[in-house]
């Protein structure tokens, strides 16, 4: 990467000095010379994943063979574990936490449970007409298994309020746009949801690790996440379901498996769920994805979450100063909101050629991330990210938008 020569500004030298999360950026494995900008699609290795899964793999699994599910390793009870962790972090109580399987299956669960307890005889489920595919491919898909009397009504995520109607039975939203940043109000459309009598689903991708979510103050029914983005779990870590827990009983589990039964070896031939959201834990747990994602989360023991949106708002506001001067001689368009309440952790820019700048970018290690079709996408973590890297990021940026070579092609 070619760093510039420009010194950094006093102001942001002084933000580092005084940041409580300094200490946090030498537990991760960042390689030399990359500006890791994509914390947001996937974390980077936490120190204490690499011991952790050696010694899942030759100890646990080796050693141990089979005797790891029960003994001391405990296998059968690693997804409470990890529940327990990422409890704190999303608002929620342990026990309304089933940890395991992608974020897709768990918007299938989470949907199907939602629809099972809405009040009979609506037909809609709302949702966000941008929302990430895999959210609405799920809803499509269930609704065709379900024959088809769902109307999935998307509108833009900025109409969700006026189109909450008393048809509403579940209303399916990202509350962190991933191409926009764009944060939704959780508590407030949670609150109008629940006022016409609608279920709510929140798919906390972008906000889980990113900043502070408090699932059990708003109200909310569901929410899912991923484990591989802000909670650092690594490529394909499990993801997870929260139940609120006045909906543990009456909610139904699409998909009943054995290990979510009260008691797993019984072999039983009747279902009877665990307790508490376990019983969404159909099939048996991704140990060494599981393995990574509890030693990664140990990045957020001593933590405190609002130290991380502090921060988290003062690198995308910082990025979004550095870069204003390129938007008057550049095709670039903020599409970020300025306002901090309505942003997550994240900055996006339309440019005309946005995957040919990527590229440029990412060929000089500053990683970031070029979505369809054209959104140049920069994620903020304050767990390993300075001020210092902003400003190289944008001295990087502007090279690159500047730069000679982009002759014959980025304008
Ligand atoms: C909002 C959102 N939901 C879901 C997913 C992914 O789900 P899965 O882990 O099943 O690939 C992503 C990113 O991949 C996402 O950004
Ligand atoms: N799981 C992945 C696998 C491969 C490449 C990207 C992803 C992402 O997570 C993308 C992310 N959801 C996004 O907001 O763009």
């Amino acid at each position: 990467m070619t760093l510039t020569t420009t010194p950094l500004p006093a102001d942001l030298l002084a933000l580092d000095t005084r940041d409580p999360l300094a200490h946090t950026r030498a537990d991760f494995l960042l390689p030399p010379g990359v500006i890791y900008l994509d914390g947001n699609s996937l974390g980077p290795l936490h120190r204490s994943v690499p011991a952790r899964l050696a010694h899942a793999a030759q100890h646990e699994w080796g050693d141990q063979l089979i005797r790891s599910w029960t003994g001391d390793a405990d296998w059968m009870h690693l997804p409470d574990r990890v529940a327990a962790k990422l409890a704190r972090l999303i608002g929620a109580q342990p026990h309304e936490i089933a940890v395991g399987d992608s974020t897709s299956v768990n918007v299938f669960k989470a949907l199907a449970a939602a629809l099972g307890i809405a009040p009979a005889g609506r037909r809609v489920i709302l949702t966000d007409a941008d929302n990430f595919p895999t959210d609405l491919y799920v809803a499509q898909g269930l609704n065709a298994l379900l024959g088809g009397g769902y109307e999935l009504r998307a509108v833009p995520n900025t109409e969700i309020a006026q189109h909450l109607t008393p048809d509403v039975a579940v209303m399916l939203l990202t509350e962190v746009d991933y191409r926009t940043g764009r944060r939704l109000d959780l508590g407030g459309l949670t609150a109008q949801a629940h006022a016409v009598g609608s279920v709510t689903i929140w798919d906390l991708a972008h906000s889980a690790g990113a900043f502070p979510v408090d699932l059990g103050g708003t109200g909310a029914d569901f929410a899912v996440g991923c484990g591989y983005k802000f909670l650092n779990g690594g490529p394909g870590a499990p993801g997870y379901l929260y139940v609120a827990g006045r909906h543990l009983d009456s909610a139904p589990i699409a998909i009943r498996g054995w290990m979510g039964h009260a008691d797993v070896f019984e072999m039983a031939r009747e279902f009877i769920p665990a307790p508490g959201a376990r019983r969404f834990v159909p099939g048996t747990p991704q140990v060494l994805g599981l393995s990574a994602l509890d030693a990664a989360l140990d990045a957020f023991a001593d933590v405190d979450m609002q130290d991380i949106r502090a921060k988290s708002l003062s690198l995308t506001s910082t990025f979004m100063a550095l870069m204003e001067p390129l938007l008057a001689r550049h095709p670039l368009e903020l599409v970020t909101p300025t306002a901090p309440d309505e942003r997550g952790s994240q900055v996006s820019y339309r440019h005309p050629h946005a995957r040919e700048v990527m590229g440029q970018l990412t060929a000089r290690g500053i990683i970031g991330d070029f979505r369809t079709p054209d959104i140049l996408r920069f994620g903020f973590t304050p767990l390993y990210l300075s001020h210092a890297d902003v400003w190289h990021a944008v001295q990087g940026i502007t090279a690159v938008l500047d730069g000679a070579a982009l002759d014959g092609g980025v304008a």
